[in-house]
Parts: structure tokens; sequence; C-alpha cells
């Protein structure tokens, strides 16, 4: 293995997760949990835990859009970890076949130079320092050796047994590749590997996964090894066949790869109801214990605090009563004020506002922008673009579910502007690209509309085209 790519990775950690894996004799003291029974028990161990965390957030469990909440999470856990329950030697025993290479004596199946490369295998993981999710494009070559092929779905296979537990990129990187060295035995394995973090709601005016926090990192063995490794060569060569250059973001060791860990700060229990900062640390840490892992790892210290630090920037607000004054004042939202005849006045458009909001079924982020319409009642008051942005930050930092969050900000408009509002809202779903369907590319857009939007088609027309018009812009 090229200890250049070892990373802070320490060694006995990583021949220890490969030996686990691979069912090798040696001790498999990571063999964190039995099969799916004991994976379902752990499931059950860790519903309290993301109980107490519901109720830290200041929110009522029982509530419609939370009462499973804690039982989605627990599995949604449980799937991003089953690596930790699975064996590279029943993904790969059986599916290595006879090749000769094209130079019979030296018996390897691409012969002198031949190397078989996999790009472009889509991987999630849970990051190890603030469990939430991180998307990798993970590129697997080797050399054949001894007359034996290995079937190409492995690759993909064994990248992912590794991949579906608390990673880093670097030891994903040294897992991958020592484990297909350990169980195809072939000449070399290359392994690279280009991971995106998900950026902190303050900074998310990224709407791709480009705008993710973007690192590339690698790890090799056998003939593949050593500075001016051809075989190494070759395979870069490969990569930027299709456009995919390790050279860039070459992420050094010494920066830590998660933002939450250069953004922490203390938790102070004066960050939600009292008491709740310190009890949700705990649960954290029993739902790593339910996992089977080790919260003492050195990786994971610490861990539980920035999940927790991650959680509070979504805990409810009772602000929501206070700041509906149509609430208040018994004044619906969808009646004029007394009698007003003022008229419609401009359309008026704020959008590609950002947000990240928390999807309450599965507590994993769900990001984009919102596109908001109104009609300024002909005072030709241009309302100020950071007052949306509030808008769309109070009613998007929380628990929610899209629909609602759509229907809230419409609302809001409506009871300020009362001739008319429109709000599209635009978001990915990290709950459907990084675990259940997994469609990284799927995005979901909701619509709200109320007042003159409703009734005159062309206003909404002229919305929508707006929008359109400046998306190109907006990317
Ligand atoms: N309508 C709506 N659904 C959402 C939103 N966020 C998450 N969901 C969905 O909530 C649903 C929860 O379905 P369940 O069957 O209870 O949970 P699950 O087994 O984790 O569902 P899968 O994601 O299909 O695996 C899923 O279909 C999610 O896609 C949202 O903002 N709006
Ligand atoms: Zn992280």
């Amino acid at each position: 293995m090229d200890r250049t790519a070892m990373g802070a990775l320490e060694e006995a950690h990583l021949t220890a997760a490969v030996a686990a894996a691979c069912a090798c004799e040696e001790d498999d003291g990571l063999e964190l949990l039995g099969g799916e029974a004991e994976a379902a028990a752990a499931d059950d161990a860790m519903e309290p835990a993301v109980r107490a965390l519901l109720l830290g957030l200041g929110e009522d469990d029982r509530r419609e859009g939370l009462r499973r909440t804690p039982k989605r999470v627990a599995k949604a856990f449980r799937d991003g970890t089953r690596g930790y329950r699975q064996k590279v030697k029943d993904i790969v025993q059986g599916a290595l076949f006879p090749e000769v290479g094209v130079d019979k004596r030296t018996g390897s199946a691409g012969g002198t130079g031949g190397q078989v490369v996999v790009r472009d295998i889509e991987l999630f993981s849970y990051c190890e320092s603030c469990l939430l999710p991180f998307s990798t494009q993970c590129h697997v070559g080797y050399v054949p050796s001894g007359g034996r092929v290995v079937g190409l779905s492995k690759l993909s296979r064994v990248s992912d047994v590794f991949a579906k537990r608390l990673q880093n990129p670097q030891r994903l990187a040294n897992e991958v590749c020592g484990a297909l060295h350990a169980s195809i035995q072939p000449a070399g394995v290359a392994v690279a590997l280009q991971c995106w973090h998900i950026p902190l709601p303050d900074n998310l005016e990224c709407k791709t996964l480009q705008g993710w926090i973007r690192a590339s990192h690698s790890s090799r063995s056998g003939v593949f090894e050593g500075e001016n490794s051809t075989f190494w060569n070759d395979f870069l060569a490969l990569l930027k066949f299709r456009g995919i250059d390790m050279e860039v973001d070459n992420h050094s060791a010494s920066i830590p790869w998660c933002p939450l860990r250069s953004l922490e700060v203390p938790l102070s229990n004066g960050h939600c109801k009292k008491g709740s900062a310190n009890s949700m640390v705990s649960a954290v840490t029993s739902m790593l214990l339910s996992l089977g892992e080790d919260p003492l790892r050195k990786e994971l210290l610490g861990t539980p605090q920035r999940y927790v630090q991650w959680l509070l920037k979504f805990k409810a607000s009772n602000l929501n009563v206070k700041l509906n004054g149509f609430a208040l004042g018994n004044v619906s939202v969808y009646e004029r004020p007394g009698g007003s005849t003022a008229d419609l006045g401009a359309l008026r458009s704020e959008l590609h506002l950002p947000f990240c909001a928390q999807c309450e079924h599965h507590l994993l982020p769900f990001y984009g922008v919102v596109h908001i319409g109104y009609f300024d009642n002909g005072t030709g008051e241009d309302i100020d673009r950071s007052h949306f942005q509030s808008l769309v930050h109070f009613y998007g930092c929380k628990l929610q579910v899209q629909e609602r969050m759509t229907r809230q900000i419409a609302e809001a408009v409506y009871s300020v502007s009362h001739s008319g509002a429109m709000v599209v809202v635009e978001a990915n779903h990290i709950c459907m690209i990084s675990r259940g369907v997994e469609k990284i590319r799927s995005n979901t857009a909701t619509i709200a509309v109320l007042g003159q939007f409703l009734t005159d088609p062309s206003a909404k027309e002229c919305f929508l085209q707006n929008v359109l018009d400046t998306a190109e812009s907006a990317v």
C-alpha cells in the first residue's frame, strides 16, 4: 500500500478493517455487527435516542410528520452503515474468472501494461466527523494476474462495503484498495476518489453537487506504487478520458475534510431547552454504539457534538406564532384588509433565494432555492431582498416538508401583498439522493399560487418566465 496515501489513518486500523471485511483469519475486532437481526435490534435501541434529539430541538415527537421519524432515521443509519455487516469474501469468491493474458508467459490477463479500470462508481457514506452524508465518485483500476479477472460489478460492490460505514475519504480509498488487493490478489490496485461534502446552510449558494466542498484522494498497491509507475500514469490517463482530473482539489491531509470540524463551537445548553444539548450529545453517542461503532475511536471524538451542532441549526421556534401576524389578528391571510381596493400594482419577483431545510422524516437536509412573486399593491415599494431571505430562512431552517414550507412562505408574502403571491421551491433531497432510492440527479419542485396569480394566467406565466430567464446566471 502506498504509504504516502495513508493520510492520518493508523495502519493497524486499516489492516483490521480490511482483514475483518475479507474474513481473513486475523482478529476481526472491527466485526461491528452480526446479521440483519442484530441490526434491526440496533434500530430499536436507536429510536429512543432519535426521540431525544427531536425533544432537544423543541419538537413534539408525537406530531404527524415526526411520529415515525425515529424509526426512519434508525433505518437510514442502519442502511448507511450496512458495510459493517458485509464480507468482501462473499462478494468476490465465485466471481474470479480464468482469462489468459495477451502475454501467456506472464499469465496476467492484460499482459504487460494490461489493466482494467471501472470509472464513475457513485457511492455515499456518512461523514465520521459530523454524521452527514458525503458523495463520492469512485474510480478503481487493477492489473489482473494469475490468469484471472474479477467480475466488473464486484469492484463496485467491494467499494460499497467500505463506503457504507462511518468514513473519511482517505480511509475509504485505503480500505477499498487494501480489500481488493487482499481478495483478488492482482499485480496491483489503484483507487481514486472525488468526494463532495455537503456545505453548511450559511454558504448554500450552490445548487449542484459541484458547489459542495470537494476533495480528491487516492490509494494504490503493487505495480501502481512508486513515483514513476507506468501503471499509475496509464490509470490517470484512462480517467482523463472521462474528464476526471485527479490533480484538481488534491486535498492535503493537513486540512480537516469535514467543514463542521473547522466551524466547531462549544455546545452550550443555552442553544436549546435547558440541559438538552448534553442529552442530545449522549443520545448521539448511544446511536454510535448501536451501530457497533466505538465513540472513543479517535476519528469519532467530537462527532456527537458536531452532529448536535448541525441539528440545532434547525430547532423549532415558537416565533412561528408571533411572526404570523395574520394568525394572531385572526385576519385570514386570504382576505384583503377591510375592503381595500388598492390596485394590484406591479408584479415583482425575488428569485434564487438559497435555503437549507431539514427533512422531518429522515433528519437529512434538503436544500435549494426559493423563487417569490408578488404584487406591490401600487405602492411602487420594492421590498428588500434581505427581507425575503429572512422569510425563507425562517420557514426553511427547521424540520420541514417541502410542500409545507412552500405554502407557509406564500401565505406570509400574501399576508403583506394581498393581491397575489406565488412561490416555487426547487430542492435536492439528501434522503432521496444518498439513501433509499439513491437518485443522485433527482430534484423536487413545489409551487404555491394565491390571489391574482390564481386568477390571471398571464401573471403566472410572466413570473415563471422571470425564473427561466435568470436561471443561467444564477448557477
Ligand atoms: N412529500 C414529501 N415527502 C418527503 C419530503 N421529504 C422526505 N419525504 C418523503 O418522506 C417519505 C417517508 O416515507 P417512509 O416510507 O415513511 O420512510 P422510508 O422507508 O425512509 O422511505 P424511502 O425514502 O422511500 O426509503 C419518503 O417517501 C421521502 O421521500 C418532503 O419534503 N415532502
Ligand atoms: Zn462532515
